[in-house]
């Protein structure tokens, strides 16, 4: 097992009384530069799916930090991109949202290479916003010029007036930085009652979190465009009485030929698949997991906006 903490501890803690500073902070940026990977830092845990593959991300995750006296409700967004179809416009409008209702904005960019169009588009949205910034260049551990990558990024928020910090770290090995940055996030919290109990570490049910821990599984073995056409959900979860977690998913995709795809020779994909996922949640909970895997065809689901909805997507 691991030293992580479980990502459903008792969320039914009374928040603090008397003063408390608490807000919403938004986790922005292109795709695969790393937003999910520093949310799981900040909260030493896993909130949020992460993978190699770029729009892993499609619902606004909230991960949840709190002290004492003050709470950060993190809110991880999808990488912000040129959308091809509903799904992807809905991905695109849960950033547009999180940015007008948050406190804080984090800017998250990689410092492998140089700003992209991409970028500029991130850029374009947080520049005039009048709240706290920090731009966070991530990736100092595989930049080669980290401190030049870093000033081409600054210069895209030129003419900013509102406060802007920057920092540079890896979200995926530098956890003191991680941490001192978290610091500094709390100091620019406005002052607030909590909104959620001081337990919680996320608002996810323990059903969508599964589902996104089976879909991140899926896409990191699925090749070419197939990652984008699967969706997760979990239909089922029972506890037995030795603690055995026994939990029902369905892989949803498109098309009658995905199918074969996604379950592969003899059934061999879609048991590593589940192989790998029921790993995860069984060092995420701490429990021993039973985890039954079925795909399922909903034709053209992303461009069906009921079917998102009943896919969570709403
Ligand atoms: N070398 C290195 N890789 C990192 C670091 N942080 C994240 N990554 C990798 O970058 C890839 C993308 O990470 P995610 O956290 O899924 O990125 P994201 O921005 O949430 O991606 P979307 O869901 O596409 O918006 C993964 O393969 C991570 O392992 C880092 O500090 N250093």
């Amino acid at each position: 097992m691991t030293d992580q903490s479980s990502p459903f501890p008792d969320a039914n803690e009374a928040p603090t009384p008397g003063e408390t500073h608490s807000g919403f902070v938004a986790i922005v940026g292109k795709p695969n530069v790393g937003k999910s990977t520093l949310l799981n830092a900040f909260l030493n845990t896993k909130v949020a799916p992460t993978s190699p593959r770029p729009q892993t991300t499609r619902r606004g995750v909230r991960g949840i930090h709190s002290t004492d006296t003050h709470q950060i409700v993190f809110v991880d967004t999808p990488g912000l991109h040129k959308p091809k179809d509903a799904l992807g416009k809905y991905m695109n409008q849960e950033v547009h949202s999180a940015l007008s209702d948050v406190d804080v904005i984090l800017w998250v960019v990689d410092l492998r290479h140089p700003p992209t169009d991409e970028d500029q588009l991130v850029a374009r949205q947080v520049r005039e916003l009048p709240k706290p910034l920090f731009l966070i260049g991530n990736k100092t551990d595989a930049a080669k010029y980290p401190g030049e990558a870093m000033k081409l990024y600054r210069a895209l928020l030129e003419g900013r007036t509102a406060e802007t910090q920057e920092t540079m770290l890896s979200a995926q090995n530098s956890p003191d930085a991680v941490g001192t940055l978290r610091e500094q996030i709390l100091d620019a919290l406005p002052e607030n009652p909590f909104f959620y109990p001081r337990g919680a570490a996320s608002d996810q049910s323990r059903e969508q979190w599964a589902a996104e821990i089976i879909r991140e599984e899926a896409m990191k073995k699925l090749r070419d465009e197939l990652p984008y056409a699967v969706a997760t959900r979990v239909n089922r979860w029972t506890e037995r009485e030795d603690g055995l977690q026994r939990i029902e998913g369905e892989i949803v995709v498109e098309k009658n030929a995905h199918k074969g795809m996604v379950i592969g020779a003899g059934g061999k994909q879609l048991r590593e698949i589940g192989q790998a996922a029921r790993k995860q949640l069984e060092v995420f909970l701490n429990r021993k997991v039973f985890l039954g895997l079925e795909v399922i065809v909903i034709p053209g689901w992303r461009e069906d906006e009921e079917a998102l909805r009943e896919l969570g997507y709403e």
